[in-house]
């Protein structure tokens, strides 16, 4: 009988006891910290906290610098390897990718700068475990980012605001000053100016061989030479003349300034007054080819909005009606009433007169003041006479409504600008009306007349103004006079057969002006003249630097529209970042909570083999040894492989030397019944631990996850076993696996105490009672259980002893003098359950069972 080489072992002294355990994971405290997620331990992890500044990962043609090969087990023999590198080197590469995805999407964010924000489509590919980095690197570029926005934004706002203040400031106080000075000129020119205007002979006139009575030379400007007989000249002086040359363009140059006051918020008349067909209307309303007054002023207007736009919003409004025979009528309403609808004026509670139910249109662009003109131009009442084949028989006025606000100040105003175009005044003699014109040619000639005495009342500054005589002055009564500005056109005729009619328009034209600008007044006070031209020339400086200071306050809301179009880009980013960090921030809960389920599961799973090596295939004639005494992570993420795991006596030992091994040799090798299960024991503690994998273990446990759903007759069910009266402590935990069929091989925890029920071999329970381990096949026969008796929580001694370097202490309690029992440095079976042995490994203190 040869000597059986477990017991050789046994009689060698006992090596020193293994070092103390490591903590296990559990005692370290729930680790609920992100950061604890990657183990510190695996490099491939990089699990540190990045920072903008940090950013400069391995370079990318090193990528086995981010996820390094784990160290080759010097355990591990070639045939181990070749069965172990496909899967290692699949671990490795899922490793590497991770750690290059994460490393490539900080390389990004690094290159593009502290500016950008843009997310990168390698985020959706970066997952566990490098996500929480990846979060953690955009939410600190997040902050960095919106601290330089608010900086710079309250720098701007601290940078601008001193300056903009005073601008403001300066600029009002033009604005006031030079509507002050613009007011005076106005003033000093006349409140009420009068342009003459002498239409050409036309051809009837010419082939009737009139002559032309007025002469104008276009040296003087405002003076007229009236000639009706060769011996009678009379000169008259106006504001402006114009003679039958000038087009309607140079009429309304000049008619410009007066215009521009009704964008400044003062009240503006203008009105064409003279005999019937010297071209009021034509001065007016002109031609569509060669549009007169009324158009051209609406055109400044809008012209002069935009202009202001930056700083002044203006609203138009238009109103046209007719006064005929004394009474109103609307003529932009369309609605074909017949007969027309009357109109009535009613005084406001500010003195103004207005008019109930007149339409008042709002203009929004020039082409829609043309189509107002040309609805009133329209419906105007007109009838032939023999001076004009379409006489205006009504007074036509154009309401004109400036509503602005000054987007500095805040100032509002309302202004109104009347465009008047008058009845003809006329002899009835001469113009042959009758009846129903007849009576028409009679109020228009009394509200004419009220009109002339209304300006003579202005012009003399009188104390009581006429308006109310007709209905014309009442409705222009806040027109006229005033701070109003009313531009009077004396339209004449040329012809010598109008001469009476001309004398008398001129006559009252020139009235109305001499009252105002006295050339006795003017002559008589040259210090006045000396004075007006200083302010002249104090109001074109200060036009210069007002339309200065107009493009400086233009320039500085442009640069603020700009900086605000940036900041609200800036705002949307820091939005549609926020917006990703909250995603990202509920991913990250979501990790934690998949961790803590995870960290709970693993509280009640045997850890202390790893999955790979618990989900052993069956039929495979190999060994199991016992796990390191006390787990660490180390340790098992340098656990061998299940293919590499054969042979190797003990698992993550890396420091024992190969020659070791290599002399134990083939007798290591355990050949055993098919199914193989390793029973991990821990001395006095329960060895079944919470271990948080490791990077690589978490892959690896991923492959295993995918073998096992395979397999799912492999799960591992956790089961513990007692074996009293050994150094290793009570209690050991063995997994038990469900069988293919279906069935359960079970080995829950058991109580091995002397007076256990459960234990049905007392053979075994004796030998134990005694600390005595079976060595011989004749004893190990001996404690198998009869046939029948077979309990799936029995025990027996099986047949077969393996060698093993032997290190621990087992099977003994201490001081007991029977360590001689045990084989040293052996793999011992002492137990059977149906097909499965168990095998005590005395050198790391393992039990398990096959
Ligand atoms: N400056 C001008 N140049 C050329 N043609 C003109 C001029 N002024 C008037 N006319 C022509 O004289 C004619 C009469 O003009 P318009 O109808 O405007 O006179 P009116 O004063 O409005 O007459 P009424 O008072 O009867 O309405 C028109 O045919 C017009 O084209």
């Amino acid at each position: 009988m040869e000597p059986d080489p477990a017991a050789a072992e046994a009689s060698s002294p006992p090596p020193s006891p293994a070092p103390p355990a490591t903590p296990p994971r559990d005692s370290q405290g729930d680790e609920d910290e992100l950061g604890a997620v990657e183990p510190a331990a695996d490099p491939a992890t990089p699990d540190r906290c990045v920072s903008v500044g940090d950013l400069n990962p391995a370079p990318p043609s090193s990528p086995a610098s981010a996820a390094p090969p784990p160290a080759p087990s010097p355990q591990q023999t070639e045939g181990e390897e070749a069965a172990g590198t496909c899967e290692v080197e699949q671990d490795k590469e899922a490793e590497a990718e991770v750690g290059e995805e994460l490393r490539r999407f900080m390389e990004e964010f690094g290159d593009q700068g502290e500016e950008c924000l843009l997310l990168s489509p390698q985020l959706k590919k970066i997952d566990t475990p490098d996500c929480p980095a990846a979060l953690r690197f955009l939410g600190e570029k997040y902050n960095i980012l919106l601290e330089k926005c608010n900086k710079q934004s309250a720098r701007c706002a601290e940078e601008c605001a001193p300056r903009y203040d005073a601008l403001k400031k300066k600029y009002t106080a033009e604005y006031a000053e030079r509507r002050r000075l613009y007011n005076e000129l106005i003033e000093v020119r006349g409140n009420i100016r009068v342009f003459c205007r002498c239409r050409p002979l036309s051809a009837d006139e010419v082939n009737r061989g009139c002559s032309s009575v007025v002469e104008i030379d276009p040296s003087h400007e405002t003076e007229l030479q009236f000639l009706p007989t060769e011996k009678e000249r009379k000169a008259f002086r106006f504001d402006h003349v114009f003679g039958p040359e000038d087009d309607q363009e140079a009429v309304f140059s000049e008619t410009m300034p007066v215009v521009r006051s009704v964008m400044d918020g003062f009240n503006v008349c203008i009105f064409a007054y003279g005999q019937t067909g010297t071209g009021k209307t034509f001065t007016m309303e002109g031609v569509p080819e060669n549009r007169g007054v009324n158009y051209r002023a609406l055109e400044e207007l809008f012209k002069m909005a935009e202009e202001r736009s930056a700083s002044v919003a203006y609203t138009f409004s238009v109103s046209i009606f007719e006064v005929y025979n004394e009474k109103i009528r609307d003529l932009l309403d369309e609605s074909n009433e017949q007969p027309s609808k009357w109109l009535d004026t009613k005084q406001t509670s500010d003195g103004t007169q207005e008019i109930p139910g007149l339409v008042e249109a709002p203009i929004y662009t020039i082409d829609g003041v043309w189509e107002k003109l040309k609805v009133g131009a329209r419906n105007r009442s007109v009838g032939s006479t023999n001076a004009n084949q379409l006489s205006s028989r009504s007074h036509s006025l154009v309401r004109v409504t400036v509503r602005s606000e000054h987007l500095v100040t805040g100032q509002r105003s309302r202004s109104q600008m009347w465009l008047v175009d008058l009845a003809g005044s006329e002899r009835v003699a001469k113009t042959g009306v009758e009846g129903d014109m007849l009576n028409e040619s009679k109020f228009i000639n009394k509200s004419l007349s009220a009109l002339g005495d209304v300006i003579s009342a202005l012009a003399s500054k009188n104390s009581h103004i006429p308006y109310r005589n007709s209905k014309l002055t009442h409705l222009l009564q806040s027109s006229l006079g005033g701070d109003c500005k009313t531009l009077m056109f004396v339209q004449i005729s040329p012809s010598s057969s109008d001469s009476g009619e001309t004398l008398s328009s001129l006559n009252f034209a020139s009235r109305v002006r001499a009252v105002e600008h006295g050339p006795a007044r003017k002559q008589a006070d040259p210090v006045e003249s000396l004075k007006l031209k200083q302010m002249t020339e104090k109001l074109k400086h200060e036009e210069k630097e007002n339309a200065q200071l107009s493009h400086r306050l233009k320039m500085m809301e442009m640069k603020y529209a700009s900086r605000e179009s940036v900041i609200q880009k800036l705002t949307e980013k820091v939005r549609v970042a926020e917006q990703t960090c909250r995603d990202y921030q509920q991913r990250i809960r979501e990790l934690e909570n998949e961790l803590g389920n995870e960290k709970k599961a693993a509280r009640s799973r045997p850890p202390l083999v790893p999955m790979r090596q618990r989900q052993a295939p069956q039929g495979r004639n190999s060994s199991y040894y016992l796990p390191p005494s006390g787990p660490s992570r180390s340790r098992f993420s340098k656990a061998p492989t299940f293919q590499n795991k054969e042979n190797v006596p003990m698992m993550g030992s890396k420091a024992r030397p190969e020659t070791e091994d290599k002399a134990v040799g083939k007798a290591r090798r355990v050949s055993v019944a098919g199914v193989i299960r390793q029973i991990p024991l821990q001395p006095k503690r329960r060895s079944s631990m919470a271990i948080l994998p490791s990077l690589s273990e978490q892959i690896s446990s991923v492959h295993a996850e995918k073998r096992a759903s395979r397999l799912p007759h492999l799960q591992p069910r956790r089961s513990s076993i007692a074996f009293p009266g050994t150094s290793f402590g009570a209690v050991a935990h063995v997994p038990s696996y469900v069988t293919p069929d279906g069935g359960e091989n079970k080995f829950r925890r058991l109580d091995l105490g002397w007076s256990s029920s459960k234990f049905s071999s007392p053979t075994l329970l004796d030998m134990l009672k005694r600390n005595m381990v079976p060595s011989t096949p004749q004893q190990r026969l001996s404690l198998a259980p009869a046939p029948g008796s077979t309990s799936k929580h029995g025990f027996s001694v099986a047949k077969k002893v393996t060698v093993s370097p032997f290190r621990g202490r087992i099977g003994a309690p201490s001081g007991a003098g029977n360590s001689n029992l045990v084989p040293r440095d052996k793999t011992m079976v002492v137990g059977r359950a149906g097909n499965a042995l168990r095998v005590v490994n005395n050198s790391k203190r393992r039990q398990s069972v096959i």
